[in-house]
């Protein structure tokens, strides 16, 4: 057995443990990084990037079939042609996977170690069978696997995961997808407007992650209007019948129906990669998942030298959060045991479907049930969204009666990554909803709606203040 001895040993070279290496190495920290999979990270290989990739060709091949309102018309027929759609998605695919690689390169052979790592104890690491690591601290940046429920796997190859419909050669003729979580609405609506016959059926009445009734339910009634979605209903039995899965299900209405598809697409959610870490052998305290405790403003385990960053740690499983958790983590694992608390950037996440799925700031479900008003938008009316034909969905902003400031929204809508974006910098800045209001708005944009839902919301503080000084007025007369 190979032994080795370094500052900080990093388990994981996706996102989260590549952004954690560079922030140890910046501190003039000897560093180790131990990677089981294949590099290239999740999101380059099988996640963000080939997801949008799909969905591009997605949105090409429904801005051609649905251009006749306009009086644009196809004479002749639309053809998609799925090797040509797959292939793209790959090559570009591994165009992204490729600047990962480079980067990968980069980093010394001394650096980088290969095998799956496991706890000896909380300072000492073994990978596979050939290498025994001690570190003066740790970090897991081991990321998330899709969780497929154990009732499906008796299904085969037939039942399949994101990962997999990013290595098909061609499209199939049917799906039925489980899940309309974010994965199971991008990747459903995706294969359903590139012509695979597609059933989504999700046993709760989520969709995308959307926490606001409102807003979930105007996008609920967009998807329904163009995709077999079906909510709060239950699988009753799937069955292998040659190379289909027979799927039958039970819809809200009580309805019994049964599909045959050619792949089962299971997007019930991620799971934590911690189980094959071993990390009974080390002081964290585990709960009933095996998961750690951990402090998530350091990301430190317990009082150990060990940090958790990235899909891992549950928090908010998204790109841009991992590559800043892997950083926190970096940092603090070099300087441990001198540890600072992280600073976060306003929370924010994009759902890229059609209408588009967005919340920044404070989630509805997050908010104080006394002193918040709503102002909203419905955009069936907003001009800019009826020009381009895609006035659908609805736009809620939250606003603190207390101090008139800006907690956050959710949103459906057109553009919505964008609108997103510059409501999530408000909140970071901590912006008065008066404030936002200040800002220039052009003519004629989907910002304007945005100023619809601003100045609603304007209106409801400026009505619950007054509310509170008649309270006040009566408060003083019957003293
Ligand atoms: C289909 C899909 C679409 C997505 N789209 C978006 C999007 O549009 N925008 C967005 O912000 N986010 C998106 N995400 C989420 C984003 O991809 C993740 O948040 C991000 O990739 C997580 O990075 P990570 O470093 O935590 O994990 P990963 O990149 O998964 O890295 C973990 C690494 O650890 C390795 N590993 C695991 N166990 C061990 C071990 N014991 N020893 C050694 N190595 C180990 C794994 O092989 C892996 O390489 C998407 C995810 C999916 C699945
Ligand atoms: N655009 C993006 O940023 C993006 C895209 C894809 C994924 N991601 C990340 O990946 C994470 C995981 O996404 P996900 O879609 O796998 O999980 P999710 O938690 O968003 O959705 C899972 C869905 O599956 C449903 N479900 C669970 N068990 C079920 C069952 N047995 N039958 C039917 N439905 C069932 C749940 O009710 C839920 O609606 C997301 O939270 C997100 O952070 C982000």
């Amino acid at each position: 057995m190979k032994v080795l001895n370094t500052d900080v040993a990093i388990i994981g070279a996706g996102t989260a443990g590549l952004s954690a290496y560079r922030a140890v190495k910046a501190a003039g920290k000897r560093a180790i990084l131990i990677e089981g999979g294949p590099y290239g990270t999740t999101c380059a290989r099988v996640g963000c990037m080939p997801s949008k990739l799909l969905i591009a060709a997605a949105e090409a091949a429904h801005t051609a079939a649905s251009a006749a309102p306009f009086g644009v018309h196809i004479d002749g027929s639309l053809r998609i042609d799925g090797k040509q759609v797959m292939d793209r998605v790959k090559r570009e695919r591994d165009r992204f996977v490729g600047f990962v690689l480079e980067s990968v390169e980069g980093i010394p052979a001394s650096d980088k170690i290969r095998g799956y790592a496991r706890f000896l104890s909380d300072t000492v690491l073994q990978v596979d069978d050939h290498t025994e690591i001690t570190a003066g601290s740790i970090v897991i940046a081991t990321g998330s696997s899709p969780f497929i429920p154990e009732s499906y796997r008796a299904l085969g190859d037939r039942v399949v995961v994101n990962d997999d419909v990013f290595y098909w050669d061609d499209l199939p003729d049917s799906v039925m997808v489980l899940g309309s979580g974010v994965i199971g609405l991008e990747l459903g609506q995706a294969l359903a407007r590139l012509g695979v016959n597609t059933t989504i059926v999700n046993r709760s009445g989520g969709a995308g992650g959307l926490t606001d009734p409102e807003v979930r339910a105007s996008a609920v009634k967009a998807f329904q209007a163009e995709l077999a979605l079906h909510l709060n209903a239950s699988i009753k039995s799937t069955r292998r019948d040659g190379d289909q899965v027979v799927v039958s299900y039970q819809s809200e209405d009580g309805a019994e129906h049964t599909v045959s598809v050619d792949y089962l697409l299971v997007a019930t959610g991620r799971t934590p990669n911690v189980k094959e870490l071993d990390l009974h052998n080390t002081s964290a305290v585990l709960n009933d998942k095996g998961m750690p405790v951990y402090d998530s403003a350091t990301l430190q385990v317990g009082r150990s030298p060990i940090f958790i960053a990235g899909d891992v740690n549950g928090v908010l499983p998204l790109l841009h959060e991992a590559a800043d958790d892997g950083q926190f983590a970096g940092e603090n694992a070099a300087a441990y045991p001198e540890i600072e608390p992280a600073q976060r950037r306003a929370p924010m996440a994009v759902v890229f479907s059609d209408p588009q799925l967005a919340q920044a700031g404070m989630r509805f479900k997050d908010l104080p049930s006394q002193g918040v008003v709503i102002g909203e938008v419905d955009f069936s009316n907003q001009g800019r969204s009826r020009v381009m034909l895609k006035n659908r969905g609805k736009l809620r902003v939250y606003g603190c009666v207390r101090d008139g400031r800006f907690l956050g929204a959710e949103m459906a809508g057109p553009a919505m990554e964008h609108i997103a974006h510059l409501l999530a910098w408000a909140v970071q800045k901590e912006l008065s909803v008066a404030e936002m209001l200040k800002m220039p708005f052009y003519h004629p944009v989907v910002e304007e709606g945005l100023r619809t839902a601003l100045r609603d919301c304007a209106k409801k503080l400026a009505a619950a203040e007054l509310e509170h000084v008649c309270e006040g007025d009566q408060a003083v007369n019957s003293a």
